[in-house]
């Protein structure tokens, strides 16, 4: 029996065929708070078998990281296939990964970052002025509906050289990609939909072909575009000039120029590639520097001491943004840092054993999938104290922080191991940039606490029900 190495693990009750299935029936929003119940449960590991699939759930951060640095476990889990980007970075497996994240890698050096912030600069005073635009009104406004925008022209302007500012259709872009997201997440825990011929037969998929469909209208024109400008290049033999040829080159850049056995990567790898980034680097920064607005909004105190910071760093009349202001600006990295902490925007990631490893005491077949939430992990009483759901970030002040220093694995928000985040620093860097535009022009408030209903649910990204609600006025 494939499961036999599961049967003294732990987890809830479990039947012949379905396994746990029976727990996942409901809303999103339920499925995902049955999960981490589950999680909080279970301190160490847990089993959790559903249909065919048999998921070691681990909340322990030793074990976290035995399995997030063993290279015995990474591949990527069942459920990743579901976004049907095989060859991208995020669900690459192992053999394909190690080629692509080495050849990928130079697109996220330090000089490339360090250039992209003034189009950081740039893309949030835009975003800024569309949110001017509902000051003074009743309702208050979602923040996530204009980070998100912002994100996207971040990644497009940043990654792809492509100006979409003013693009009528950016906005569809952002609706698409969270529509997939969502159809994509809700296959995770639904046995009935893991089958590929199964779910080709309802309308979740026809509805996400609809999106890819969009999603491809505004893309593809960009992808083809630069690949004609690369072609011309090589023509005039610039690449073939050493000096430029090693010059790192920004994402899209980097791809097109990648080769394999003197081949250029096919065209659906590239695609996988492009449609990643773009997916990995907006919706998680948009739905990250939201959960930072609406917290800053809660708790004025610490928006006042952003805001003091931001006049410490910068002149009264112009925020000349650079390397060296936003590493000045410690207090509001321990902000985005807490945020992180609390509402951690990739809360599960899951990991395959490629062969026969050791989890603990445990010894693990090649091919479980193991499953990591990291939401959990971020919030446990005995590694962050009784006031692990509340908001504080001296936390992180470096002079007392320590948690990190002792089990470097209790906090993750970016993953961990070979297969973290490549774009780590780069959302820092774009949600520091983000965050003091917003705060230097606008004083944030608004009516919920984290006592209220949240609803949050899992689309890929941690999804907030109850919206990112703030009240904005002009400082
Ligand atoms: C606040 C923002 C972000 C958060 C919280 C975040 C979080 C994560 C996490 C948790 C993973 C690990 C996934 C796993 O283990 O399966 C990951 C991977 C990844 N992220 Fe991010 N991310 C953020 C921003 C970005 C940005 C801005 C980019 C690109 C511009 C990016 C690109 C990627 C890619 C390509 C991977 C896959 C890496 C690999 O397997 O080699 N992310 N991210």
């Amino acid at each position: 029996d494939r499961n036999k190495f599961a049967k003294d693990i732990p987890g809830p009750k479990s039947y012949p065929i379905i396994g746990c299935a029976h727990l996942f029936v409901g809303s999103e929003e339920r499925t995902f708070r049955v999960v981490c119940e589950l999680f909080r449960k279970y301190t160490g590991m847990f089993r959790l078998p559903l249909g065919p699939k048999t998921i070691v759930c681990l909340s322990d951060p030793e074990l976290i990281q035995q399995a997030l640095t063993t290279s015995a476990c990474q591949n990527k889990a069942f459920f990743y296939r579901f976004l049907e980007m095989d060859y991208g970075l995020v669900s690459a497996q192992y053999d394909d990964w190690k080629q692509y994240r080495k050849m990928l890698n130079p697109a996220f050096n330090q000089r490339i970052l360090v250039s992209f912030i003034s189009i950081f600069s740039r893309c949030s005073d835009t975003m800024v002025e569309r949110m001017g635009r509902e000051e003074g009104h009743e309702r208050p406004l979602d923040a996530l509906h204009y980070t998100a925008q912002c994100t996207l022209e971040m990644v497009c302007a940043s990654s792809l050289k492509s100006d979409i500012t003013n693009d009528p259709h950016a906005n569809v872009v952002c609706h698409s990609l969270e529509k997939i997201a969502a159809i994509i997440s809700s296959r995770v825990f639904n046995v009935l939909l893991y089958s590929d011929l199964f779910f080709a037969l309802t309308e979740r998929y026809r509805e996400m072909q609809r999106q890819r469909v969009k999603l491809k209208a505004v893309m593809d024109p960009i992808l083809f575009k630069r690949r004609e400008e690369i072609n011309q290049q090589r023509l005039v033999k610039i690449v073939e000039d050493e000096e430029n040829y090693r010059k790192p080159m920004v994402f899209l850049d980097q791809l097109l120029n990648m080769q394999r056995n003197g081949q250029d990567l096919a065209m659906e790898e590239i695609e996988n590639h492009l449609y990643t980034i773009i997916g990995a680097g907006s919706e998680t920064t948009a739905n990250q520097v939201a959960y930072i607005l609406w917290l800053l909004a809660m708790h004025p105190e610490v928006q006042e001491r952003v805001y003091s910071e931001i006049q410490s760093v910068y002149d009264a009349d112009k925020q000349d943004i650079s390397y060296e202001t936003l590493s000045a600006q410690s207090y509001l990295e321990q902000v985005i840092k807490e945020t992180l902490r609390l509402f951690p925007v990739g809360p599960l990631i899951g990991r395959e054993t490629i062969e026969p490893m050791k989890l603990g005491n445990v010894s693990i077949p090649a091919g479980v999938t193991i499953l990591i939430n990291i939401l959990n992990l971020h919030r446990r009483k005995d590694l962050w104290g009784d006031r692990a759901d509340q908001f504080d970030p001296d936390r992180f002040d470096p002079s007392t922080y320590d948690a990190h220093k002792s089990q470097p694995y209790t906090y993750i928000p970016f993953g961990g191991g070979p297969r973290n985040c490549i774009g780590y620093r780069y959302a820092m860097l774009a949600m520091k940039v983000m965050v003091t535009k917003v705060v230097g022009s606008y004083q944030l408030s608004t009516s919920l606490t984290l006592n209220d209903p949240l609803k949050l649910s899992f689309a890929v990204t941690l999804k907030l029900g109850a919206g990112h609600l703030i009240s904005i006025k002009r400082r």
